[in-house]
């Protein structure tokens, strides 16, 4: 069985915590590449400020060069709202002979028990969680079912996330080196979270 790891969010815009969120989960558990999936509707959030294709874009963008980085645009072509459950039914038909890793950050694990379809999903992929100050995870306060498909891995607490970014750009401070530099660029060129005049 190849061995996936699935990269959800929004990517509002995607940051240097998702890469090191992705590349940690890699390394750590052996998976042959990371598909990194911009959300259309997330289930628990708002609504992204910024459509689809362009979310998709900087993701592409941000992966560029890194051949086990892949970008998969599965929940912009189905619409609605981004269950994870349809999407991994979705992935599992396509691909019968991958074992998926969904991998998220601690606030989402802690979320674990909310999600849509929870009971199934947890026999359809494992998850892997990674720390993020904030948020700290306790295995221990979530259903035993849900602690059972959760697997750990670690990297260094990353105080990033795309609502600073968004607030710092919309502030005019900078936020070079929180994206990579091509991210960063076209933020700037298409005057994507800038200020608006008037
Ligand atoms: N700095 C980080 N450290 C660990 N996990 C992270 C980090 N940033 C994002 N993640 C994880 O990446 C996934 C996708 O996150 P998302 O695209 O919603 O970004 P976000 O930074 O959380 O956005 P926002 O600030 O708009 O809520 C989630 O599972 C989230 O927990
Ligand atoms: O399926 C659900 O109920 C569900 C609830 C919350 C989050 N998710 C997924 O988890 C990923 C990270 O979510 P977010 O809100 O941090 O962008 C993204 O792919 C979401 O679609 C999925």
């Amino acid at each position: 069985m190849r061995k996936i790891g699935i990269m959800g969010g929004a990517f509002d815009p995607i940051h240097v915590g998702h890469l090191l969120v992705a590349e940690a989960a890699r390394d750590q558990f052996g998976l042959e590449e990371v598909w990194f999936m911009p959300s259309h509707l997330p289930p628990h959030k708002r609504q992204a400020g910024v459509s689809g294709q362009m979310r998709l874009e900087m993701v592409a963008e941000a992966i560029e060069g890194n051949p086990a980085f892949k970008p998969l645009d599965i929940e912009l072509v189905r619409g609605g709202i981004s269950y994870t459950i349809d999407t991994m039914k979705e992935l599992k038909g396509q691909h019968p002979d991958i074992e998926f890793y969904f991998i998220i950050g601690a606030d989402m694990i802690n979320y674990l028990p909310k999600w849509e379809g929870i009971e199934d999903l947890v026999h359809m992929v494992k998850f892997i969680g990674l720390q993020r100050p904030g948020s700290m995870l306790d295995l221990d306060t979530l259903p035993q079912f849900i602690e059972d498909a959760v697997l750990l891995a670690e990297m260094p607490l990353v105080d990033i996330s795309s609502s600073l970014i968004r607030r710092r750009m919309a502030k005019g401070q900078s936020v070079r080196y929180m994206v990579p530099e091509s991210v960063y660029e076209y933020m700037i060129r298409s005057g994507i979270y800038a200020v608006q005049p008037g």
